[in-house]
């Protein structure tokens, strides 16, 4: 599988979004990389289904709704409904996993479950089958710009090692938070598929050069 670079737009400017959005498919991006808070889950609040929306008419790129909100079973329809492509849920944001997972399924678009730094990828084990995408929280979720937590890579380590023994080979493996040239390569060794950065690619001057830095 080659790496693909799914940017967040939690670092974009909110005053020039949709140009922003333009400006990052110009430059490269796989997937644009959407985090959804609702400061509950996380103690920060950005963006629901009208701003997925609106910027759903300026781009093709698949859009990765990172859902970072308290039981999100019961508002997926409405992301879906604005232009998710594909949706992430956090193991730790419902009792529901399971059930949550095999909605999404339903709708008949890819589901990925995140886990925060603190939860074992153990606990992985009796969904991860039904799975298109594992996330692994390299940061604890809810800002952007926030450092790299080193244990990350033992984590993905331990999912990769599940993912070869269970053959799931379709299986893709995110990496989100902290993520730039110096820790690009660390994740990648480690078995990252998918790469979400904020910082690296906004914060840099020139777009293009941030994502092939990357990749
Ligand atoms: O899910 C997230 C935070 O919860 C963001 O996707 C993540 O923080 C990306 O930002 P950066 O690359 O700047 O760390
Ligand atoms: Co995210």
């Amino acid at each position: 599988m080659s790496i693909l670079i799914a940017p967040s737009i939690l670092s974009a400017d909110f005053s020039i979004l949709g140009e922003e959005v333009k400006n990052i498919e110009r430059a490269g991006a796989d997937w644009i990389h959407i985090d959804v808070m609702d400061g509950n889950f996380v103690p920060n609040l950005t963006f629901g289904a009208p701003v997925i929306r609106a910027i759903r008419k300026v781009t093709t790129l698949p859009f990765d709704v990172h859902l970072m909100i308290e039981k999100p079973e019961l508002s997926i329809d409405q992301y879906i409904e604005a232009g998710a492509d594909r949706i992430t849920i956090h193991a730790e944001s419902t009792v529901h996993l399971h059930r949550t997972v095999h909605y999404v399924k339903e709708k008949g678009i890819p589901v990925g479950v995140a886990l925060n730094p603190a939860t074992p990828v153990a606990s992985l084990e009796p969904i991860i089958h039904d799975l298109d995408l594992v996330l692994i929280m390299t940061v604890n979720p809810g800002f952007g710009g926030q450092q790299f937590i080193p244990y990350s890579v033992d984590k993905l380590q331990q999912v990769q090692q599940l993912k070869k023994s269970k053959q799931l080979h379709q299986l893709k493996i995110q990496v989100d938070g902290g993520i730039n040239a110096e820790t690009a390569p660390l994740v990648k060794e480690a078995g990252a598929d998918v790469l979400v950065a904020g910082n690296a690619i906004f914060g840099a001057e020139d777009l293009e050069y941030s994502i092939n830095v990357l990749r």
